[in-house]
């Protein structure tokens, strides 16, 4: 039987990489996806803007929406505070498997809560699933006709507070327009671009990073 490109980068790793060292992980990933086959990871680009924010934000609590193999869930939660927990979702098995043996390979498996499921099932149930209050940053790498419907369900579960930051992949390319017409015209957020490249390409895509300003009403 062959493999899958998710489990070809999943030996890379284990071939390349030290075990426990995150960064090695991270270097890995990304020379089977320059050199070998290319995959939707945030890659080192528009990776080193997510470090700067994540590291900007240092949050406590971290949600990323669309694990796929890992890469990001890494970059994450390597920069995490002592005691910061990242909780990812994804909800194809395959994927998650993987993404779950990337994680541990990187010694990361105590910060990370890798939940197989879909966002929209999920969201309304991590308050009493998880005991989470809010989240302090938001990473959205899903697919992209998710990113609107899905950061409306954070805001009615209640999920986001005042200084909330909320981080898009690829508002360029694939995009995702009404998610970007929504955080840039709406009072509830403060929102700002990052121009990049597409992973692994001389493709143009960006970053929008959006903080959650809270309601008007009381
Ligand atoms: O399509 C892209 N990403 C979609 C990512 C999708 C990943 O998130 C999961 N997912 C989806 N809805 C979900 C809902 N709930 C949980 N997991 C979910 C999917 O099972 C997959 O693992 C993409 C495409 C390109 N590109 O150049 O074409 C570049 C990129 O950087 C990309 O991120
Ligand atoms: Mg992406």
């Amino acid at each position: 039987t062959h493999s899958s490109r998710p489990q070809r980068l999943l030996r890379a790793v284990q071939k390349g990489a030290v075990r426990g060292d995150a960064r090695s992980v991270v270097a890995n990933i990304d020379r089977f996806c320059h050199h070998s086959e290319w995959a939707m990871n945030i890659g080192d680009e528009k990776g080193a803007i997510l470090d700067s924010v994540v590291s900007e934000v240092n949050p406590a609590l971290a949600l990323e929406l669309g694990t796929y193999c890992g890469y990001s869930t890494v970059r994450i939660a390597r920069l995490l505070p002592p005691g910061g927990r990242l909780i990812t979702l994804e909800f194809n098995p395959e994927y998650a498997a993987v993404a779950r043996q990337v994680i541990e390979w990187a010694g990361l498996e105590d910060s990370v809560q890798l939940v197989e499921g879909g966002s929209g099932d999920w969201i309304p149930q991590l308050k009493e699933h998880f005991g989470v209050q809010s989240f302090d940053f938001v990473f959205l790498d899903h697919w992209k006709e998710r990113y609107l419907p899905d950061i409306h369900l954070l805001e009615e579960c209640e999920l986001l507070r005042k200084g909330t930051v909320v981080l898009a992949d690829n508002v360029v390319c694939p995009g995702a327009p009404d998610y970007l017409a929504y955080v840039r015209n709406s009072p509830a957020y403060q929102s700002s671009y990052f121009q990049s490249h597409l992973e692994y390409t001389k493709a143009v895509d960006g970053l929008e990073k959006s903080v959650y300003l809270g309601t008007t009403d009381a």
